[in-house]
């Protein structure tokens, strides 16, 4: 009598909830920059997501989505309006505390995020890239998230290709 042995190939929890968040990320319309985060409870479910973009109201085909180098105007361009991904997904969160969750992000938090980010209670912070270590806005990040006791890792890329069809 041949046994029915569960299926191996299932995805992983890192997996899942990067993959979470970098589908989220695909909603941004910024032309330069897609960034998605998806928080998680201790126990694995998932609390919020979140992508950047600009907040409610204020319309993606009004405001601008240029860099500022483009221009010497700052109203001109996104950084003064635009919403980050880790800030829309603990924003996005109505449901009570977020106190010992964990956050997926598709890149390493600013020093603006990582500040909501402690104050929020998140606990560990599992991110994909980190594009800008020597930035003072990540480094700035991590000094903070240090201080104030807030793990975080890089994502281990599995290098398996996740494809869904829609
Ligand atoms: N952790 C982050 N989360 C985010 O949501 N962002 C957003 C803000 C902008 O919309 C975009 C960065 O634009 P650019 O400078 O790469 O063209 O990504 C940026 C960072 C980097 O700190
Ligand atoms: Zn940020």
């Amino acid at each position: 009598m041949s046994e029915t042995k569960k299926r191996r190939d299932y995805i992983s929890w890192d997996e899942y909830f990067m993959g979470v968040a970098d589908l989220s990320g695909r909603r941004s319309k910024d032309p330069n920059t897609q960034v998605g985060a998806c928080i998680v409870s201790q126990d694995n479910k998932i609390m919020s997501m979140g992508y950047n973009g600009f907040p409610k109201g204020c319309s993606d085909d009004e405001f601008p989505w240029g860099k500022e180098a483009e221009t010497t105007d700052p109203y001109s361009a996104k950084y003064l309006y635009v919403t980050h991904s880790e800030l829309n997904a603990i924003l996005n969160y109505r449901g009570g505390s977020l106190e010992g969750s964990k956050l997926y992000v598709t890149l390493f938090p600013c020093n603006e995020c990582a500040k909501a980010i402690i104050q929020a209670g998140i606990q560990t912070i599992i991110y994909k890239e980190d594009k800008y270590p020597d930035s003072p806005s990540v480094r700035a990040s991590k000094r903070m998230l240090n201080a104030a006791g807030v793990r975080y890792y890089q994502y281990e890329c599995s290098g398996r290709k996740i494809e869904i069809d829609v």
